[in-house]
């Protein structure tokens, strides 16, 4: 799914208002029934409606789901902000048209004019959505304290008001409403993926409102939200007549003294990819805890007992995942920096490889197209940057990604996997019970697997976060969210 800018999203806007055709008004009226549908789907007749409403389109959705909805028999109560001294056409056209229905609207001026708030009262806010250009201030920042006071549960229409709708940190964020759900138009906005900014919409309901579909494909974008639509296809089914040579021979080389078991989630999860074999290359110490906790792997062990050393590439493996567990030691350094010279197969580095790589700023010496799965505090050591939000940090991956030309897939949610063109995918399945030590590994193994089948690295990269999160999407319903823990994804990975 792309994802756009909300200039980019006018300009869809006006391509259906002209191809379609349909005149503002009625697509106003379309993208309100959509919304106003769901709430009726989703609300019994015991709840009472206070919408809250700008003075712009957003607002317009507000007043016109307000009428569908007294239309529907539920109690309705209007509000109407003053923030600006006229209101748009589709604004004024939908103050009039709920004369339709009956119901007055109250013009809110002062914070002292919000409504009484029983525990029986939903707040929508149709109050600002794509056109918010500049923080919140007087009236409508009282009126979001007001609901953020008052109300329990809040729907937002398009955007939480007071939330930039692009990836434009210069709109710092004053007030916001926090939502408990977001029906917005079409695709989710940028900002509704990163951190910081994304946790005020609640659960995201994205509303088809029909735009122009060859618009939404002409117009470009760097942005992109994986679905599984996204990731049919990558992974090819499997011939009758195949055999284990046909689905590559991975090499995971992790693990130290005390830190085996990132190499046994690492490896676990890399069987689970399809890879037709795998060997783990790690510190001699390990070797039974590997072939016992995962006898369908081959062991590769170091000369020494407790950390790698130096690492062999058999002239059969077609990729190679270093990092969990790995430790920081010189001798593991060495034994990094010895491989990058001699691996001639798609790489993926993680965890303290990356770490070692940047202590040492051996940068330069890596191959193209590697895959590097840092998270947050990992691309801050490489870097060197302390991020002061999700919004730079992920420019600055795209940054690295360019330059380095390779594949960054900085975790987080959502994970963003960032190409050497400056395109970002941000992975749309996940949980947050994955938050546990050790899913990092399974996501290094899973993504190694799949790269040693033949898949290019940004598709491997793509597929594995999906499919890592989806396996966690499972397990946290089957578990609980609560009690997951790594090895729980393995065992859920498809
Ligand atoms: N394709 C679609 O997604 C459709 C979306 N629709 C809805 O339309 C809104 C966008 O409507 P728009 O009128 O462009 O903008 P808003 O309603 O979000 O904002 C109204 C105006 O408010 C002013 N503004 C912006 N920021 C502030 C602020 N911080 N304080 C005060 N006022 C502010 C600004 O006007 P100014 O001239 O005052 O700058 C805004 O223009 C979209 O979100 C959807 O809800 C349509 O329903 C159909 C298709
Ligand atoms: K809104």
């Amino acid at each position: 799914m792309k994802l756009f800018s909300a200039s980019q999203i006018r300009e869809i806007d006006q391509a259906t208002i002209e191809n379609e055709p349909i005149s503002s008004i009625d697509l106003v009226e379309r993208a309100a029934s959509t919304c106003s549908d769901w709430i009726i789907e989703a609300y019994d007749h015991s709840v009472s409606f206070h919408v809250f409403c700008g003075m712009g389109n957003n607002g317009a959705d507000g007043l016109a789901i307000a009428r569908h909805l007294a239309l529907a028999g539920y109690s309705v109560q209007v509000f109407a902000i003053a923030h600006r001294s006229s209101g748009t056409s589709n604004f004024t056209r939908n103050i009039e048209r709920l004369a339709e229905v009956k119901l007055d609207v109250h013009y809110v001026n002062a914070k002292k004019e919000m409504p009484e708030v029983d525990e029986t009262a939903v707040a929508i806010d149709a109050i600002l959505g794509i056109g918010l250009d500049k923080p919140l201030r007087g009236i409508l920042k009282d009126v979001v304290q007001a609901i953020q006071e008052g109300y329990d549960h809040v729907i937002s229409i398009d955007v939480p008001t007071g939330l930039p709708s692009d990836l434009d940190s210069t709109i710092k964020l004053s007030e916001c409403v926090e939502a408990t759900h977001t029906l917005t138009f079409q695709f989710p906005k940028l900002s509704f993926m990163v951190a910081g900014l994304g946790e005020y919409t609640g659960d995201v309901h994205v509303m088809d409102i029909g735009l122009d579909e060859e618009k939404i494909h002409d117009i470009d974008t760097p942005y992109h939200l994986t679905t599984g639509y996204d990731v049919v296809g990558i992974r090819q089914d499997r011939k009758a007549f195949s055999h284990k040579g046909d689905y590559g021979h991975a090499l995971i080389a992790a693990g130290h003294k005390g830190m085996l078991g990132a190499a046994v989630l690492a490896t676990k999860a890399c069987l689970r990819s399809g890879a037709g074999l795998v060997t783990t290359h790690i510190p001699s110490m390990g070797c039974d805890v590997l072939q016992i906790s995962a006898p369908e792997a081959m062991v590769q062990l170091d000369h020494s007992e407790t950390s790698i050393t130096s690492i062999p590439i058999p002239k059969r493996i077609t990729a190679v995942g270093i990092g969990p567990g790995l430790g920081r030691e010189k001798s593991s350094f060495n034994a990094l920096t010895a491989l990058l010279e001699d691996v001639q197969v798609p790489l993926l580095i993680d965890a303290d490889a990356l770490h070692l790589m940047s202590i040492t700023d051996s940068w330069s010496k890596l191959p193209a197209n590697s895959v590097l799965t840092p998270h947050a505090g990992e691309f801050h050591t490489m870097t060197g940057v302390e991020f002061g939000d999700s919004i730079s940090r992920l420019e600055a991956a795209r940054r690295w990604a360019k330059d380095h030309h390779c594949i960054v897939l900085l975790k987080g949610a959502y994970s963003a996997i960032c190409d050497s063109s400056g395109n970002v995918y941000f992975n749309g399945s996940g949980h947050p019970a994955m938050a546990a030590g050790g899913s990092g590994d399974v996501l290094s193994g899973l993504i190694t697997g799949l790269l040693a089948q033949g898949i290019a690295p940004l598709k491997a990269a793509i597929l594995g976060a999906w499919l890592h999160g989806r396996a966690g999407e499972e397990v946290a319903i089957d578990r609980g969210e609560h009690a997951v823990v790594a090895s729980d994804l393995i065992d859920y990975l498809s």
